[in-house]
Parts: C-alpha cells; structure tokens; sequence
C-alpha cells in the first residue's frame, strides 16, 4: 500500500528561507509512506515551497500504480530496472522526462523504497553500481570507472567511518540570512551562531545590490576574514548581471555564488565560471539541477565549481550516487542543498556515503544546515560543533511524527485551518 499526504508549515509568516526568486516560502513536502505486506513501513518525501504541492501528490498517485503490488525484493532485486520502469513509462515520460513535477514525485517514492531497504539490509560496491541507471552518461562515467572507484575507496573506509563518528561531517548555515530578515536579526542570528561554532555562513542575495552590499559587509564584519562566506542568488540574474553584480560583491570574499542564473544554462554558468575564476570566486549549483545528464554536463563544460547534489530533486539515491561518482571523477566537491523540510535529514546520509565510499577527501567540502523543521522528524539531525554526527537510527530519518503530519496536511489540518 502507498499513501501520500500534502503537509505544509506557514514559514513564510515570519519569511524563514525567503530569497530573492522565493519570497513567501511555505515549507511543505509531499509525504510517502509504504506499507508491506508484512506490515514493515518505509518512508520518503520530497520537498516543495508550498502552493504546487498538490500536484506533486497527484504525480505520486500516478506513479503509485508501477509501486504496488511488487515486493521489496522484486523492486531491489533489479533496482536499475525499476527505476526505469518509473522514469521512463511510455505515456508519463512525455510529462518529464525525468525533470520537473514528475521527478520529484519519483525521488518521494524512490526515497520510501531506500529507506525501507536501509532498514534491511548492508551494501556492496557491486549492488550499489547496480542501481544506478548509467544511461546516457556513459561518454563521462561508464559503470567499470564507478565500480572502480568504490573498490578504490575500501582503502581506509574503517578510518573514516571512525573519524566520522567522532567528529561528524563538517557543515555550514543558512539559517542567519535570509533575503526577508532584517539587519536587527541577522545580527542577532549571526552571534548566535558563532557562539555555537559555527565557521561557514551563507547569505542570500540577488534582490537589490545595495542592500546586498550592506548585508555582506555586516555579516563579514562579524565573522572576521577567516570563516567562510558564501552567497546565493537562486537564479535571479542575467548571465552578464550576474558576473557584475558578484564583481561588486567581490571584496566580501565569498567562496561561492550560487545559482547566479537559470538553473538549466549551462553555458551561462561557464561563462560565469571564467569572469570570476580571478576573483577567487567559484560557482555552485545543483538544488534545481533536475537530473544526471544535467550534472554531467555542467562537469564536462567546467561550469561549477561545487556541486550541490539534491536529494529530493534527482532520482533518490540511485541518481545521487551516479552524480557523487561524476563529480569524484571530475574532481569537483560536493557540497549538498539541504534545509527544507526533511533534506538534511536525508542528504547526511549521501555525504557521509561520499566522504567514506567515494571522495574519501573533506577539502573545500561542507554540506548546508537550516535550522526549521526537525523537531517534526522521529530521527531529527544531529548537529555538533557545526557538523553533522552520523545518524544511528537505521533507515533514511525522514519518518515524521504521525501528528506533525496530522496537524500540517494542507488545507484540512489544525494549523492552516486556524490560519483561515
Ligand atoms: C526557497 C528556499 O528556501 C531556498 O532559498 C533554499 C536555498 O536556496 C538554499 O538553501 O540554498
Ligand atoms: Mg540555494
């Protein structure tokens, strides 16, 4: 059986995770929960900004015909086949193909299926590389050279595992800087942060250059020249714009700009890449980067410099682990999108696997932490001294509670209905 709920959170009341292309952001996710034969539950979602949410539902209602029915040693058994089967369904391919509404209601259901089979079950190299669907990028990663880079990274796994229960994953945040905070609270959240240790902050920019000048002078004033400052633009500028207005932003230092244009321009990023190189600038991308062929093109035309896998936005863990292998190969770093509801909870998960089972390398690498929202999870993320600690529960952590589904399920649950 497959159920899928439409659970939202009124963030934007108070403007958390507003940027300049996303001004009102509802927090919400179209909620997954599988249920076996043998009564044992997986979970998954995927994350959306709130209105729309209802038509990714009506997608995973219409992939939920391809899930039921089959059992979990059918689908893993053959896990490449399936996700084929999902993906390229002769009448719903024509909806994507693997983009858009209908990959994020794949990644919803794909991320129920690992999370009931992580509570399973150990994974070798061999079986992982079976997952992958390496269709069309082969001319950049064929399944030999991933294979051998898994194999390649058992040398010194115990060891990482090791550090990585120890120190966790190092990670930066996002929380301090939202496009809608204003100064009083960014400053606020910014000497909160620090205290707590954190070393890596991003803010949002893109809206109004001075307003973006003021706020990086502020927040670099208050981080010092040593901790690391990143900004994002989520897609707001042309490709000339953009390498101006980052120009000007320059002498704040930030490592990154992220998402400086549309998402799906390739060539524009490249363009970017070369005018800011000098500058010491690079660019990352990847939260709205719909799948594989995507990633591996941007690789293969140098236009990022960070790759920030999605979880909820590629195809699950099997089209994750093809871009980890790419980007390894391609020697960019990845550094993951997460927040939302529920993502970092899942991509801990993709970046402890990198940093074990593939890069084996913490250089220039980091994963996003937003602080909303995890109090909403039966597994929440564990953050220590600014780095994720390996999540002990078995599984993939985005279980809900039961009434933080109850009370958020758009339009009936209590929450929007006292908002009515
Ligand atoms: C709308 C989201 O909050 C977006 O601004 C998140 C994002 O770009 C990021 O976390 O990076
Ligand atoms: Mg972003």
């Amino acid at each position: 059986m497959l159920t899928v709920s439409d659970v939202r959170f009124p963030t934007s009341l108070e403007q958390h995770g507003s940027d300049a292309m996303h001004t009102d952001p509802d927090y919400s996710v179209a909620y997954v929960v599988i249920e076996t034969d043998q009564g044992m539950h997986g979970y998954g979602l995927t994350f959306t900004v709130g209105r729309g949410t209802e038509i990714v539902v009506c997608a995973v209602e219409a992939l939920s015909a391809l899930v039921v029915g089959k059992s979990l040693e059918e689908i893993v058994s053959d896990f490449r086949g399936f996700y084929r089967l999902l993906t390229s369904d002769g009448q719903m391919r024509w909806i994507g193909p693997e983009k858009g509404v209908i990959q994020l209601a794949t990644a919803a259901v794909l991320n129920a299926v690992w999370d009931l089979w992580a509570r399973s079950e150990g994974k070798d190299p061999r079986k992982l590389i079976s997952c992958i669907d390496f269709r069309y990028i082969t001319d950049a990663l064929t399944e030999q050279e991933a294979l051998d880079i898994l194999v390649k990274a058992q040398t010194g796994k115990q060891q990482r595992v090791d550090q990585m229960l120890k120190e966790g994953y190092p990670a930066y945040t996002t929380s301090c800087a939202w496009l809608g905070y204003s100064d009083q609270l960014l400053k606020q959240l910014c000497t909160d942060a620090l205290n707590d240790g954190w070393t890596k902050f991003k803010v949002k920019v893109g809206a109004d250059l001075e307003d973006d000048i003021r706020r990086c002078s502020l927040i670099r004033q208050m981080i010092g020249p040593h901790n690391t400052l990143m900004i994002d633009a989520n897609q707001r500028w042309d490709v000339g714009e953009a390498i101006t207005w980052v120009t000007r932003l320059a002498e704040y230092k930030p490592l990154w700009i992220e998402e400086p244009t549309s998402p799906d321009d390739i060539l524009g990023h490249a363009a970017i890449s070369k005018a800011l190189a000098p500058l010491g600038i690079g660019v990352a991308t990847g939260e709205q980067c719909h799948n594989r062929v995507m990633f591996k093109q941007f690789l293969q035309a140098s236009a990022l410099q960070f790759v920030q896998i999605d979880s909820c936005r590629l195809g699950s863990v099997n089209e994750n682990l093809a871009v980890l292998l790419m980007a390894h190969k391609f020697k960019v770093p990845v550094c993951p999108h997460a927040g939302g509801v529920g993502l970092c909870e899942l991509v801990q998960h993709l970046i402890l696997f990198d940093y074990i089972s593939v890069s084996a390398s913490l250089d220039n690498r980091m994963c996003e932490f937003v602080d909303h929202l995890h109090q909403h999870f039966r597994s929440p993320v564990v953050i220590q001294n600014a780095h994720y600690m390996p999540p002990k529960d078995p599984g993939y952590s985005c279980e809900m509670l039961e009434s933080s589904v109850q009370t958020h399920q758009y339009p009936q649950g209590q929450v929007w209905k006292n908002l009515q």
